[in-house]
């Protein structure tokens, strides 16, 4: 095979679906935390970028989070998690199929400049001027917009690349805003920076590439990360009721599809169990003992499939 060479410390990947997974960073440890919770068993030794799983035909690819959208988008990997910034920034969203938001990375791409610099009150008045991004292509798009430019190429804001410390850009005089992440907002505020236009909301995403190889297995995936995130999201609550409370009950908590209703073995009551979303917990808990539920228990869910 012309231009190929045979490297044996190099596992054989050739019958198994490829799996990008960050190599490191923000993603990296809920990426292998799902990994783990979907049954996914590997065993990544030190220094290697391709671990075999044990219990699928899949490899898991360790790249950094900022390459995956590209390398789904043209087929070198089959399936990969990545953040919906990279796939946007990446103009990669053509050739990828979104699978599933997955929950977390969540972030805003944010326009920030100096606290200090009272002349700028919006991202208007950053037109024409120095902005520094690790995300050229969305910060364009974006100035395209104000500037009331076609062309992302035309505008007339000096936009300017980095790949790290972004913030950094304004205290050192490089830029007068930066367009980067933004999560708690610690990052901003320690640079004296504050937040003036929200250019993308963001989480990460299982995506997959649009003619992928396996696309069976990257339904399994697909469904058995469903699985988990419904986990990560429900409790089960179970408790006793009267049968006459037991239409009120069920519009206070109808759950994903129904609750199970059973009847105890005392006359005119039902036990029901039903999930419910952990964010609405306690409200409903609160309106189920007004109308006279008794024993309320609520379960961890630990996986739920549809
Ligand atoms: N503070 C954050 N909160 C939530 N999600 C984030 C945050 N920073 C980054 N992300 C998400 O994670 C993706 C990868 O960023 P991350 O910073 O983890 O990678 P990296 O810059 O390659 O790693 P490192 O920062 O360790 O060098 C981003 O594109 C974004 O989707
Ligand atoms: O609003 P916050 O909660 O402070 O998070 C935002 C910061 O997180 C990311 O940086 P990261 O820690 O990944 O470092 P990096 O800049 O080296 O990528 C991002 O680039 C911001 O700097
Ligand atoms: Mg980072």
């Amino acid at each position: 095979m012309a231009g190929a060479y045979i490297n044996t410390s190099l596992p054989d990947v050739s019958d198994r679906m490829l799996f990008a997974v960050p190599k490191k960073g923000r993603l990296y440890d809920q990426c292998v935390g799902l990994l783990s919770d979907i049954g996914i068993e590997f065993n990544r030794k030190p220094r290697h970028d391709i671990a075999l799983v044990s219990n699928m035909p899949i490899a898991l690819v360790f790249l950094p989070a900022a390459d995956i959208a590209t390398y789904v988008a043209k087929g070198n990997v089959d399936v990969g998690v990545t953040g919906l910034d990279i796939i946007r920034e990446s103009q990669t969203e053509h050739d990828v199929a979104e699978l599933l938001r997955l929950g977390f990375g969540r972030c805003k791409l944010q326009v920030q400049t100096p606290q200090a610099n009272t002349q700028v009150a919006s991202a208007q008045d950053l037109v024409g001027k120095r902005i520094v991004t690790s995300f050229i292509n969305l910060t364009r798009q974006r100035f395209a917009e104000l500037e009331g430019v076609a062309d992302p190429a035309q505008i007339k804001t000096q936009v300017r690349f980095v790949s790290g410390s972004v913030e950094a850009a304004c205290g050192l005089g490089l830029a007068d805003g930066i367009v980067d992440l933004v999560e708690s907002g610690d990052t901003m505020r320690a640079a004296g920076l504050h937040a003036i236009d929200t250019v993308l909301e963001t989480e990460s995403v299982l995506i997959t590439n649009k003619h992928a190889r396996f696309p069976r297995l990257a339904a399994t995936i697909k469904q058995r990360v469903e699985g988990i995130l419904a986990a990560r999201r429900y409790v089960l609550c179970q408790y006793n009721i009267r049968r006459s409370a037991l239409e009120s009950a069920c519009r206070i908590a109808p759950g994903r599809q129904a609750p199970t209703v059973t009847p105890l073995e005392q006359d005119g009551w039902v036990a029901v169990s039903v999930m419910v979303e952990k964010r609405a917990l306690a409200d409903k808990m609160d309106a189920l003992r007004d109308i006279g539920a008794t024993d309320i228990l609520v379960l961890q869910i630990v996986n739920a499939r549809a």
